[in-house]
Formats: structure tokens, sequence, C-alpha cells
């Protein structure tokens, strides 16, 4: 069961087992292939109005680096572009590669990226998150891909007080706007969380342009483990799901 619990036996091939949900037709991540992406003009700008108070801590869960915000009230929140209404930003977290070449979810013409940030936000018109995620416009999430250059950027500081599963600490007066790209061009379509329990409730809106990052910060995020402290060490990488069907889906671009 110790191989249960490191998710081995519970692999991706095996999460509908537990959770149905994880066999549906509106999975995710997928790959977002050029020519069948469909540009769709009445996909007006998303607006991101966030208070940098609301950021309150960096956890690792064991399966990624997250940081929690305060969502009681409409104090963070994301709107327009396929969206309608103020979704609350609830937590973002990342998923990662061993190596450089891979370790986005989504999958843009192939191309994988060394990383993807996600910032999910939930819809208060159904009353709390946990009743957002029955409802198909219940979540919104924003994918932000990341590239690894030399260039230095400020991206997730203070992963290093969070080394092994369990440890959280303060993390505050933290603006995430600041890790948007320039370009505000983005794909959106439906699907699901990819994490059990697979609900089918999420809005994606993945930005088009990729933030970069530099080695070192890559090398931080690697450096993070699954295990607990005083348990052998198992690191956190490689925590994205492989690509979902996509079951006649349309991707739509906010661009040309
Ligand atoms: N990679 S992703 O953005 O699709 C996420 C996976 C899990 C997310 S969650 O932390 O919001 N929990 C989801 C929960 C469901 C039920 C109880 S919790 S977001
Ligand atoms: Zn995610």
């Amino acid at each position: 069961d110790r191989i249960a619990r490191n998710g081995l036996i519970w692999g991706p091939d095996h999460w509908h087992e537990n959770y149905p949900m994880a066999k549906g037709d509106k999975q995710s991540p997928i790959e977002i292939n050029s020519k069948d992406v469909q540009h769709d003009s009445s996909l007006g700008p998303w607006h991101a109005s966030y208070d940098p108070g609301a950021a309150k801590t960096i956890l690792n869960n064991g399966r990624t680096c997250r940081v929690v915000f305060d969502d009681t009230f409409d104090r963070s929140v994301l709107r327009g572009g396929p969206l309608t209404g103020a979704y609350r930003l609830r937590q973002l977290h990342l998923h990662w590669g061993s190596s450089d070449d891979h370790g986005s979810e989504h999958v843009i013409d192939g191309v994988k990226y060394a990383a993807e940030l996600h910032m999910v936000h939930w819809n208060p018109k159904h009353g709390n998150f946990a009743g957002a995620l029955k409802q198909p416009d219940g979540v919104a999430v924003v994918g932000i891909f990341l590239k690894v250059s030399g260039k230095y950027s400020r991206i997730l500081q203070g992963i290093d007080n969070i080394k092994t599963k369990g440890k959280e600490a303060p993390f505050q007066h933290f603006d995430p706007s600041i890790l948007f790209p320039k370009s505000r061009d983005y794909w959106t379509y439906h699907g699901s969380f990819t994490t059990p329990p697979c609900e089918e409730c999420i809005t994606w809106i993945l930005l088009r342009e990729p933030i970069e990052v530099s080695p070192d910060q890559m090398a931080k995020l690697r450096s993070l483990s699954k295990n607990g402290e005083n348990e052998p060490v198992n690191p956190l990488v490689d925590n994205w799901r492989p690509l979902q069907p996509v079951k006649g889906r349309v991707v739509r671009s906010s661009f040309k």
C-alpha cells in the first residue's frame, strides 16, 4: 500500500476506478492544434483585478506548490473573455517536469513547455467552491505556460521554506497579475480538473504567450519533495496529467 500511497497503482490510468469522471467526454488536459482552433470574434478581453492583500500562504501538498488566497468575498476576481460574471481567485499552483523539455499539461501544436501555472477561480453564484465544482460554469482556470530562459524572472519566491509535503509558509502582499505575459491572447475550451475527482466544471483560458523563468527557478521547483520531512526523499516532479481525448470539443481563440 506504500506503492498505492505513492500513486504508482493510482496512476492516471487508474483514477477512473475511484473517480468515474476521469473517463468523461470533457477531460483535461488536451493538445491544441492550431489548424482545428476556431477564432471567435465575440471573445472579448479578460480582466483580472487582484488584491495583493488576498494572498495568504504558500504550501507543498505533496502533489504541487500552491499559493492560497482569501476568497470569502469578491476580493480578487477574473471577468470577461468567455466568462459571465466575476470569478473569485482561490489558489494558484504549478505542474512541471523533471527536465526543461516537458512538464506542461496542455500541449500546443506538439510543443510541451517546462511548466504550466494554473490560477483557479470559482463562480460565487454557486454559493461556495464545493457547489461550483458541480456546475459546468463553476470554475475558470487561467493557464500560463513557462519556458526556461537565462533571463532571471520573479516568480514564486518563498519556495525555499516548503521543501517537504505539509510545509506551509506565509505568502503575503503578492499580486499574481505580475505573472501575466504582455499579450492577453488566449485559447478557451470546456474541460475538467486535471487531478481527481476530475469534475468537468472548468472554463479553461490558456494564454498564448509563455512567460520566462530562470533555470534556477526551475531547479527550485524540482527541489521540492513529495515526501514529508524525515521520510525517504521522493522528488516532486512530473506532476502533469497525460493528454485526454478532445471528443469533438472545439477550442476557440481570441486571436486570428
Ligand atoms: N490542475 S487543475 O487546475 O485542473 C486543478 C486540480 C485540482 C484543483 S483544486 O485544488 O481546486 N481541487 C479540486 C477539488 C475537487 C474536489 C475537491 S477539491 S485545481
Ligand atoms: Zn493544475
